[in-house]
């Protein structure tokens, strides 16, 4: 009861972000589109409106009904939702005549007023908008202001309702954990009671509710979030799980061996299924990156299918979805799609297969995923894999595939990862690999021409990977690498580490 936050959405960039603040303060929330308004509120301690990008001014501006929410249930409307308030209840929102972009300094706070609680004059927000509040709305009393934004906060009088101009949920609003917090916990009166071993428990309780004694299939992929995926999974329906893992001739060196085994540990049913030659063999002389694409996630579909075909009676196929592939694909006009992505790196699973489909972690977000399998006591050595694209070296060779290109890159990646591990660095990398670029260029080897292949090393810094830097990888640790790649890698004569951020660049080099 009341132990979620509800966060409508209007299509800001920083919705996202709203949900995570939140979460951090373990409070548990929901992000919604305003147009997806639910009709059971029952659950929901507060509710957030979002900004957007749109203005309350315009003809398509997002209105939602709040009649069952406004001066019912506490309210923080941020930016667009701030202007909203003030624009249908007798305010008014204009185009603004200075810039209000980017940092700015609460001049003014109301003295006393628990949504501001220790926080003081002078802290720093951050603006985002081009349309400013001009007049309050009826019964709004003002909270603070900024030099450029007099009605930079307000609350209506006799209502839980609060209204901030600013964005507590950018770093750059210093105290805006601490606003959240006031509002969350001590208006809204909201536990701080959502932990990984909380989430655990109740997944678990309604994965069972939900599966019964069916049968379901899982695409194991070695990665994080379907291995934690199936760990909550195994715990709700034990062997009824048929885990399929493919080998899909694109892993890194030793990978369908190893991964393989680590699962046997731990107690899973795992089919580990080598489709190498068929993967190859469709992706024959094809260099164009989205055709590949395209063309490997086709063959992962056919080779699931015949799998899936194997275990009788199978009802539900589940998937590691996480939070920020779900956001991606809701529309703020549309709303969710009936099927959010089937298997977002594989392009979708036909409707032929005509399995439903169980997503555990289609809620969290990736550090969540890793604290959930932390509480769940998973492999320290699997949570902590760097995030590896299903596609896998595949979208690392650039060009058209053979099996001996992927001979070639599985080692240099081996050398590569090995020394990050052995100098400690893997842990300070967020994602690190190797690139086979199809370029030869001229070496000297013991005294005797080369003209063989050049390969790129890439290690970035991420929290999600949508946007990254390169990292400062010791200089001594290149030199070492470089050179014993070089020795040990037939074929390759020369190594470049590539030191562009994403954007403009990407993590991937197709
Ligand atoms: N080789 C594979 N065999 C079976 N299923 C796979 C394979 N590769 C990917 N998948 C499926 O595709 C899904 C999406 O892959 P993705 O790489 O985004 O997630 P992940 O591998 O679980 O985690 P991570 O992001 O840490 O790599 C996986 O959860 C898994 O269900
Ligand atoms: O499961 C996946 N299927 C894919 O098709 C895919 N393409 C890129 N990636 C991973 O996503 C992150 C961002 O990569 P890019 O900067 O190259 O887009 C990085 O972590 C990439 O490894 C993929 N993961
Ligand atoms: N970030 C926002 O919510 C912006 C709201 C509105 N589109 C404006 O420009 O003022
Ligand atoms: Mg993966």
């Amino acid at each position: 009861m009341h132990n979620n936050v509800l966060i409508l959405d209007f299509g800001s960039q920083y919705t996202q972000l709203i949900a995570r603040r939140v979460r951090e303060l373990n409070i548990y929330s929901e992000i919604i589109p305003y147009n997806k308004v639910p009709t059971d509120l029952s659950d929901y301690g507060a509710v957030i409106l979002s900004g957007s990008p749109l203005s309350v001014r315009a003809e398509e501006a997002p209105i939602p009904d709040l009649t069952k929410i406004k001066g019912k249930i506490p309210l923080l409307a941020i930016c667009y939702g701030a202007q909203y308030l003030a624009h249908f209840n007798g305010g008014n929102v204009a185009p603004s005549n200075t810039r209000e972009y980017g940092r700015a300094n609460l001049s003014f706070i109301k003295e006393h007023e628990p949504f501001f609680h220790i926080i003081n004059e002078g802290s720093q927000v951050w603006m985002s908008h081009s349309d400013t509040i001009k007049e309050l709305p009826k019964g709004a009393v003002l909270l603070a202001s900024t030099h450029d934004v007099e009605n930079a906060a307000f609350r209506i009088e006799g209502e839980d309702s609060y209204a901030i101009q600013f964005h507590p949920e950018v770093y750059h609003t210093t105290d805006g954990e601490q606003l959240l917090k006031n509002f969350l916990v001590d208006i809204a009166g909201m536990e701080q009671d959502w932990t990984p071993d909380a989430f655990v428990e109740t997944t678990i309780a309604e994965l069972k509710n939900t599966l019964g004694d069916d049968k379901v299939i899982l695409g194991l992929s070695g990665g994080v979030d379907s291995s934690v995926a199936a760990l909550l999974l195994h715990r709700a329906v034990g062997k009824n799980l048929y885990c399929i893992f493919v080998n899909n001739g694109l892993l890194r060196k030793n990978e369908f061996h190893d991964v393989l085994e680590q699962y046997e540990g731990m107690g899973l049913n795992v089919k580990g299924v080598d489709a190498s030659a068929r993967f190859l063999g469709a992706l024959a002389g094809e260099s164009d990156p989205e055709t590949k694409r395209k063309t490997i996630g086709r063959v992962f579909i056919e080779v699931f299918d015949d799998e899936a075909h194997k275990v009788e009676n199978a009802k539900w196929l589940a998937q590691g979805t996480i939070y920020p592939d779900v956001i991606e694909s809701v529309s703020v006009s549309g709303g969710p799609s009936a099927t959010i992505k089937s298997h977002h790196n594989v392009g979708g699973l036909p409707d032929y297969m005509k399995l439903k489909v169980v997503e555990p972690l289609k809620l969290l977000f990736k550090d969540e995923v890793r604290r959930v399998g932390a509480s769940m006591h998973m492999d320290p050595n699997i949570l902590g894999r760097h995030p590896f694209p299903g596609p896998g070296l595949g979208i690392r060779i650039l060009g058209d595939i053979t099996a001996e290109k992927v001979a070639m890159l599985q080692d240099v990646d081996h050398v590569f990862i090995k020394g990050l591990k052995d100098w400690g660095l893997y842990d300070k990398v967020w994602q690190a690999g190797a690139m086979l670029l199809p370029v030869n260029s001229v070496g000297v080897m013991g005294d005797e021409r080369t003209y063989e292949k050049c390969v790129a090393l890439r290690a970035v810094e991420s929290t999600d990977g949508m946007t990254a830097d390169w990292v400062n990888l010791p200089y001594k640790f290149l030199q070492k690498i470089s050179n014993e790649i070089i020795n040990k890698v037939k074929g390759v004569n020369r190594v470049v580490y590539d030191i562009s951020s994403k954007p403009p660049a990407t993590i991937e080099w197709e």
